[in-house]
């Protein structure tokens, strides 16, 4: 059977360019010919800060971004309701309330938003039948129960919301596979086993633990569902679920490396989906981070459920259930 997959050149990097990944990602949005793509991806802009200050923050190089720059850029997005905004005059998302709390427990500055109003924000999109709303006009999907029940973590009130209902819920988005969908019947997908997963935090079962084993392709790469190509962001999406689940060592660490360096651009720094792709700060984070779960011994730890680095995770004094 013909497996879709990728070649690694014989001139793919073979070790990690950090110092290319830092200018990278020091550099990006500066350049002029940002322009248009700074602008198309303004309704990203504060998941961007997120993945770009968590990559900096694995490599060690968080205090080379303009805290007080990023930390005036959240206050300015949050809205009278309590939701945050990916920059100023969008809508308020979970999406993005999420990657603004992140930020702010990056810089330990949680206390610079109204917490209350947060919660109040995040409490009013769950549905009756235990699901979440990613914001007021009503789509729904288990990605946006992981965002809900990750923010009431870090500011520790989960109390606000019905955990069991959303649990209850996550479980019906189980598949036959063992893997999980958007909303119940969905096709499974290594993102939402990775939101599921840590929304569940709960979940073991050799069943998912296998399906994600299987994502692994002769590269090395893994892919997110079966007859895909690989993608350096699975990488996250299964060894984190996988790391959930005690079962890292499922799959082949030092064929995942090379994939991942294969994938670095050389050239700019960054690191892209596959290797000769373009690269973006989305896919150099879930590359850093895969390497950061391995163990990397020059990358800060990161935590598999918050996907924040294990010293800011511990400083906040969060305990995530120990799985394994
Ligand atoms: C360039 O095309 C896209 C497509 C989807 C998106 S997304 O916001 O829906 N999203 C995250 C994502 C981001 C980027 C990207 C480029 C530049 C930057 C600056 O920070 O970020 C690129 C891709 C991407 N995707 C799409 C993707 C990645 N690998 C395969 N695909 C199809 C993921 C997508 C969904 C998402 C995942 C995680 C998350 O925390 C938020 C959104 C963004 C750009
Ligand atoms: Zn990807």
């Amino acid at each position: 059977m013909l497996i879709k997959d990728v070649v690694l050149g014989e001139d793919a990097p073979k070790a990690l360019l950090l110092e290319k990944h830092k200018e990278f990602l020091l550099s990006y949005g500066k350049k002029s010919h940002m322009d248009y793509e700074h602008k198309m991806t303004e309704y990203l802009r504060m998941s961007g800060y997120y993945w770009g200050l968590t990559a900096l923050s694995l490599m060690g190089d968080l205090e080379h971004a303009g805290k007080e720059e990023i930390l005036n850029f959240v206050q300015e997005c949050q809205n009278p309701c309590g939701g945050i905004s990916p920059a100023p005059g969008h809508d308020p998302h979970l999406l993005y309330t999420l990657s603004a709390v992140q930020i702010l427990c990056l810089y330990d500055a949680l206390d610079i938003l109204d917490k209350e109003a947060i919660v109040k924000y995040v409490s009013g999109l769950q549905q009756d039948d235990g699901s979440f709303a990613g914001d007021k006009w009503g789509e729904i999907d288990t990605r946006f129960s992981f965002c809900a029940l990750a923010c009431l973590s870090f500011v520790k009130r989960l109390d606000a919301v019905n955990v069991d209902k959303a649990v209850e819920y996550i479980l019906q988005c189980m598949n036959f596979d063992g893997g999980f969908g958007c909303r119940p019947g969905s096709e499974s997908h290594a993102g939402q086993i990775y939101c599921c997963l840590g929304s569940l935090d709960l979940a073991k079962g050799d069943l998912l633990g296998w399906w994600l084993s299987e994502r692994q392709l002769p590269s090395g790469g893994l892919n997110g569902r079966p007859e895909k190509l690989p993608d350096v962001c699975y990488s996250w999406w299964v060894l984190a679920s996988l790391s959930m689940l005690g079962r890292l060592h499922w799959i082949d660490h030092d064929l995942l490396r090379s994939f991942i360096l294969a994938c670095q651009d050389s050239e700019t720094g960054g690191i892209s989906d596959r290797p000769g792709d373009i690269p973006d700060p989305f896919h150099t984070l879930f590359g850093l981070a895969g390497l950061s779960l391995f163990g990397d011994e020059h990358l800060v730890p990161i935590h598999p459920v918050f996907c924040l680095p294990y010293p800011v995770i511990d400083r906040l004094g969060i305990q995530t259930q120990s799985l394994h």
